[in-house]
């Protein structure tokens, strides 16, 4: 039997990037948005409701047609209007998992599974069986599923067709709090464990620093920013479409050890620095992705002593710019150990500290969110 691990080789997809470059109007909506996508990670297609996500999504999927455009998927053309090429959505090797699960209710998990099964995918039935979590689950019928549960069976059907690209249209909406990270928990796994690259829509800005790699925003159907997701959440510009009053940072680190008295877990960035964080269930050495919110950061001019906050940061400001619509506070772009970490503070307490570009600085950190990648 294939051990999990053994997923990460198959159907290597190095370089297949999906480039789009499409037109269509629907009423008085109108989409137009030119873009190549990487053909690794997870890649988010991110905006507010009705900014185009999910039209996006259909024209890639092949269930909608541009008025006008392209799509290629590494060297094969799924879509070009001008030379009249529209493969239908079955023969483009996609697989596809939408907001309910759609499995076919008269199937029990086990036949679900095997609807569509790649004959290339047949010895890797286990392993994503195992990946997703599935395995008691197989003799099941779907309506005695969870919601959380039905999805993993639908992440695993389509992941069985053997497609060159997985998407997903905001897999975790109707799921509660704890069902939903741990999908989440899932897909970043997978996105981990797997070589196919994913294109995952959401509007939830806590989703998007869980598990994108790189970035899509969109804005009333056109793509306002495209790029790497620390980039783009470190642009102050666009704050407003990130998250607003809970943007926030993300960091890389890594688990250094558990402090049993404590009940704390120690990490460290890449320069040595530590973040101690109530005890996570990690192994030491493991990378973990840290969501910092932005109105979550304080700072200081040399380290205080009376003060409750652990975590503390050695760091250099880079940037300072007024907030948006905003006379009150100003948004700092920090350097940490080679990463960016956003603050905001009033006018009043920059003035008062004299802060300026350059300076270092202590980062005060009061609540750290986790995940695990
Ligand atoms: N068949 C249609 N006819 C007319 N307008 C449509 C049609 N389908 C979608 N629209 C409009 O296109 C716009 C984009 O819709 P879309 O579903 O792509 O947005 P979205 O970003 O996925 O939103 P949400 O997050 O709410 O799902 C909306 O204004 C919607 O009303």
């Amino acid at each position: 039997m294939p051990d999990a691990t053994s997923v990460t080789h198959f159907h290597a997809n190095n370089g297949t990037a999906l480039s789009l470059d499409v037109e269509r109007r629907q009423g008085e909506f109108h989409l137009q948005a030119s873009l190549t996508l990487p053909g690794k990670g997870v890649t988010a297609l991110f905006g507010a409701s009705g900014s185009g996500k999910t039209s996006l999504l259909r024209m890639i999927a092949g269930l909608d047609r541009p008025d006008s455009g392209t799509i290629r998927l590494g060297e094969k053309t799924l879509t070009d209007t001008r030379r009249g090429i529209q493969v239908p959505p079955h023969r483009r090797r996609l697989g596809v998992v939408f907001q309910e699960a759609r499995l076919f209710p008269h199937y029990r998990v086990r036949g679900n599974l095997a609807y569509g099964l790649h004959p290339s995918m047949r010895s890797r039935v286990d392993a994503i069986v195992e990946l997703l979590g599935i395995g008691h689950l197989l003799q099941r019928l779907p309506a005695t599923l969870s919601g959380g549960e039905a999805r993993r069976v639908a992440i695993g059907r389509a992941l069985l067709t053997a497609p060159r690209l997985l998407l997903m249209d905001e897999p975790l909406t109707g799921l509660d709090g704890a069902r939903k990270q741990e999908l989440l928990h899932y897909i970043d796994q997978l996105a981990r464990d797997i070589d196919i690259p994913i294109v995952y829509v959401s509007h939830d800005p806590h989703e998007l620093t869980a598990i994108a790699d790189h970035l899509v925003l969109l804005d009333q159907g056109q793509v306002r920013a495209e790029g790497r997701l620390d980039v783009l959440l470190n642009r102050f510009d666009l704050t407003e479409h990130l998250g607003g009053f809970d943007a926030a940072s993300v960091i890389a680190a890594r688990v250094e050890m558990h402090d049993i008295h404590y009940a704390l877990t120690r990490l460290t960035l890449e320069d040595g620095q530590t973040l101690s964080v109530p005890r996570l269930d990690a192994s030491p050495g493991q990378r973990l992705r840290l969501r910092i919110p932005v109105r979550d950061v304080a700072l200081a001019l040399t380290e205080p002593r009376d003060i409750s906050y652990r975590n503390r940061l050695h760091a250099v400001i880079q940037r300072i710019e007024p907030l948006d619509g905003s006379r009150a506070s100003v948004e700092l772009g920090l350097s940490v150990s080679g990463q960016a970490l956003r603050a905001r503070l009033t006018r009043h307490a920059l003035d008062e500290m004299g802060l300026d570009v350059g300076m270092p600085v202590v980062a005060l950190i009061r609540s750290v969110a986790f995940e695990t990648r």
